[in-house]
C-alpha cells in the first residue's frame, strides 16, 4: 500500500482528471454591496471557475465526491486504526497528513477574487496584540458586528467551507463561525498552543500571503510532535514546517496534541497575512488540565556579609552616595505603584565585567536544561542552582549568590519593598519539616558554595526560603509565559539580575511583564513590563493574583548580538506571608497540645519572627535575625 502518512502537498497533475469536472456546488446571487462591485473587474477568475456569478468558491477539484470520500475514509481510519483501501483513499493523497497529528492542506483553495479579498482585508482594522503568547495584529471578528464588506466571504466560509468540512472530517459543525484577519509583520509570532478552547473543533487557516512568501521570510506554520509525560501530553520538536502560501487552506482537528506555532516572521517588506479561526463542535471539549507543578522549596543559607561582598555589593556603594536615599525612595515609590522596580548598575563595573567574563568562558560547559512543556513553561535553558551538578568552579558568579543571600543584601530588598523574606533558623526549619512531612522541602542547598555560614555549628545557620534559585539562559526564541505559582503561594518577591545583554534593546523583547490574573475580559493590561538591562536587579512582589511572564526575545537580538546568549539570575523568596509561615499557622491548629512541647514553642517563635516587622537599616545585617535570636534564646 503507498505510504498514507506523509509526504509534501502534490501538484494537481497527481489527482485523477476526473476531480476538475466537476462543477462549483452552488452559485451565488452578485450583490451589490462591498466585494461584488469589485468582483465585476474579476471576470477572468470568475470565468475559469466556470460560474460567472460565483464570488469565493472552493476549488471545484476538492469538491467531488471522490476526494471528499478520500478524506473522511482516510481519517476516520486513522482515528479508528484500520487499513482503508488504497483504491478509495488514493485522491486523498498529498492533502492530507498524518504526522504529527492530522492536518490537511489545499493549495489553491478558493477560486474568485481572491486579490479583491486580500485588498479589502488590509482595509479593515487591525489592532496590534502583544501578550506571553503572541505578538500580531488581528481585525474584528468578521462574521459579526456589521462587518458588510465582508459578508459575501463569511457567507462562503460558513454556508460552504463549513458543510465541506463538516463532511471531509466525519464531524458536526456548529453554524457559529469564528473569522478574522490576522497580519504578522517583522517579529510577529505566536509561540507553541494547542488552540483548545471551549467548542472550537477544526482549526483553519487561509492565507492571503504575498505569492513570492519563502522560508527566509519566517512565519511557517510549525506542527510539533508530542509525548505523554506524567497523564499530561506535552508538545516536543518541530516535526513540520507547512509555507504560508498564497490562497491554501490548513485545516487540523483541536486535541491535546494540536501544538503548532507560527514562527517569527523575519521578512522586513512582507506582511503574513490570513483569514483564521475556527469551526465549533456542537459539544464542548474536553477542559484542558493546567499542570504547573510547583517545585519544591528551597532553603538558602544566609551569609553575613564578607569584606569582599561589602565592596562589591551595591548596598555598600549606596551608602558612599550622596544620593542613596532619594535612590531608594524613588525604588520603594515604583515599588508601591507598580509592584516592581529596577535597581540599575547593581554592581561595580569590575565585578560585573569579570562575572560576565567568567559565564562566557564557561558557558558551554554548564549543565543547561531545556524547559519540558513549552506549551506551559515557556522556551529557555536554566540551571537549578541547588542542584549538585552545578559547577563549583565559577567563584565570581558564586560570591554573586553569596551577596543576594547576605542578610544586608536581604534586608535592603524588605526595605524597598516593604515586605520581609521569610527567614528562619535551619533547626527550626528542620522540625517543621519534620512535622508537616518532609516532602515538599529540598534538602538545604549551599548555592553559593562554600564559605562561612552565619553561626558556628549548623544549629545556628539561618536560611531564607524560595521558590526559585535558577541561572537563566535567553536567545532569540526564547520566551517564558505567564507562571501561576504565585497562586500557590501567598506571596514571593522576585529578584531577576540580567547579565551580558548591552544590546537587548527594548524592541528585541526580554522584558519581564507583571499582570493581574483578576484583570477583567482579560484585557491584557500590564502592571508593569520592565526591560532587561545588563547589571540591573529588577524586584518584583507577587502575591496571589500576579503572573508574569519573559516576553519572546526576537531575532533582532540575534541581529544585533552574532547570536549570544543573555543569562538571568531569577531567585524567588517567599516572604513572612509566604508559605512556611502560612503553612506554620495552619499546621499549628493541627498539633495538639500534649503532642510535642517543643513544638508549640516553635510556634511561638515563628510568630516572634512574624511579628518584627520594623525595617533594618540597610549596613545593620545583624538587626533582623539577631533580634529573633534574641527573642528565641530567652
Ligand atoms: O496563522 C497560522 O498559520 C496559525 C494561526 C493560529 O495558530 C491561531 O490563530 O491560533
Ligand atoms: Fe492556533
Amino acid at each position: 500500500m503507498a505510504k498514507l502518512e506523509e509526504g509534501s502537498p502534490i501538484s494537481f497533475d497527481n489527482i485523477s482528471p476526473t476531480c476538475s469536472k466537476n462543477s462549483i456546488a452552488s452559485a451565488r446571487a452578485e450583490d451589490e454591496n462591498g466585494l461584488a462591485k469589485r468582483m465585476k473587474t474579476e471576470t477572468a477568475t470568475a470565468v475559469a471557475t466556470g460560474n460567472p456569478n460565483a464570488l469565493l468558491s472552493i476549488n471545484p477539484i476538492y469538491t467531488t465526491e471522490a476526494l471528499k470520500t478520500a478524506v473522511s475514509v482516510l481519517l476516520k481510519a486513522w482515528k479508528d486504526g484500520t487499513t482503508p483501501s488504497a483504491a478509495v483513499v488514493q485522491p486523498a493523497l498529498g492533502f492530507v497528513f498524518r504526522k504529527p497529528f492530522p492536518h490537511l492542506v489545499f493549495p489553491d483553495f478558493f477560486h474568485g477574487p481572491i486579490d479583491s479579498v486580500e485588498e479589502e482585508l488590509l482595509r479593515q482594522k487591525f489592532t496590534p496584540l502583544s501578550t506571553d503568547l503572541l505578538q500580531l495584529s488581528q481585525t474584528k471578528e468578521l462574521s459579526r458586528d456589521g462587518v458588510f464588506e465582508f459578508a459575501d466571504v463569511t457567507d462562503t466560509f460558513r454556508n460552504e467551507v463549513r458543510p465541506w468540512v463538516a463532511t471531509i472530517t466525519n464531524t458536526e459543525l456548529k453554524e457559529e463561525l469564528d473569522i478574522r484577519g490576522a497580519k504578522y509583520t517583522y517579529t510577529d509570532h505566536l509561540v507553541c498552543h494547542d488552540d483548545r478552547l471551549t467548542t472550537r473543533k477544526i482549526a483553519y487557516v487561509y492565507y492571503l500571503t504575498d505569492p513570492s512568501w519563502s522560508e527566509e521570510d519566517g512565519g511557517t506554520l510549525d506542527l510539533f510532535e508530542s509525548s505523554c509525560v506524567n497523564d499530561v501530553v506535552v508538545p516536543g520538536a518541530i516535526e513540520k514546517s507547512i509555507l504560508p502560501t498564497r490562497n491554501s487552506m490548513v485545516l487540523f482537528v483541536v486535541g491535546d496534541d494540536s501544538f503548532h506555532q507560527v514562527r517569527e516572521v523575519l521578512s522586513t517588506r512582507k506582511a503574513r497575512l490570513s483569514l483564521t479561526g475556527w469551526f465549533h463542535a456542537t459539544t464542548p471539549s474536553v477542559p484542558r488540565t493546567e499542570f504547573q507543578p510547583h517545585a519544591p522549596f528551597l532553603h538558602l543559607e544566609l551569609f553575613e556579609a564578607g569584606k569582599d561582598d561589602m565592596v562589591n555589593c551595591f548596598l555598600a556603594r549606596d551608602e558612599a552616595d550622596a544620593y542613596s536615599m532619594a535612590r531608594k525612595k524613588a525604588l520603594k515609590k515604583d515599588m508601591t505603584r507598580y509592584h516592581g522596580c529596577t535597581v540599575r548598575n547593581l554592581l561595580k563595573d569590575s565585578f560585573y565585567q569579570s562575572l560576565t567574563d567568567e559565564l562566557r568562558a564557561k558557558e558551554a560547559t554548564l549543565p543547561w536544561s531545556e524547559t519540558t512543556n513549552r506549551n506551559q513553561d515557556g522556551c529557555l535553558k536554566y540551571i537549578d542552582i541547588n542542584t549538585p551538578k552545578w559547577p563549583k568552579d565559577m567563584p565570581v558568579f558564586g560570591q554573586l549568590l553569596r551577596i543576594m543571600q547576605t542578610e544586608c543584601f536581604l534586608n535592603s530588598i524588605n526595605e524597598i519593598t516593604s515586605t520581609r523574606i521569610s527567614v528562619m533558623p535551619l533547626d527550626k526549619l528542620n522540625k517543621f519539616a519534620a512535622l508537616i512531612g518532609s516532602k515538599n522541602f529540598s534538602s538545604l542547598t549551599n548555592g553559593a558554595g562554600s564559605g562561612a555560614s552565619a553561626g558556628d555549628t549548623p544549629d545556628e545557620r539561618w536560611v531564607a526560603e524560595a521558590a526559585r534559585c535558577r541561572l537563566e539562559k535567553f536567545e532569540s526564541g526564547d520566551y517564558s509565559l505567564k507562571t501561576y505559582e504565585a497562586a500557590q503561594v501567598d506571596e514571593v518577591i522576585d529578584l531577576f539580575y540580567y547579565m551580558d545583554c548591552d544590546l537587548l534593546e527594548p524592541d528585541c523583547g526580554g522584558a519581564v511583564v507583571v499582570m493581574d490574573i483578576n484583570d477583567p475580559n482579560d484585557e491584557w493590561d500590564p502592571i508593569i513590563s520592565m526591560d532587561g538591562e545588563s547589571n540591573g536587579l529588577m524586584v518584583v512582589r507577587r502575591d496571589r493574583d500576579h503572573v508574569f511572564f519573559t516576553e519572546y526575545v526576537n531575532h533582532r537580538w540575534a541581529r544585533r548580538n552574532g547570536g549570544r546568549p543573555f543569562y538571568r539570575l531569577w531567585i524567588s523568596y517567599s516572604t513572612e506571608a509566604g508559605p512556611i509561615n502560612s503553612q506554620a499557622a495552619k499546621n499549628a491548629s493541627r498539633l495538639s497540645p500534649s503532642e510535642d512541647e517543643d513544638e508549640d514553642e516553635d510556634e511561638d517563635d515563628e510568630d516572634e519572627v512574624s511579628d518584627d516587622s520594623d525595617l533594618v537599616e540597610p549596613g545593620d545585617h545583624d538587626a533582623a535575625l539577631s533580634s529573633s535570636d534574641g527573642e528565641e534564646d530567652q
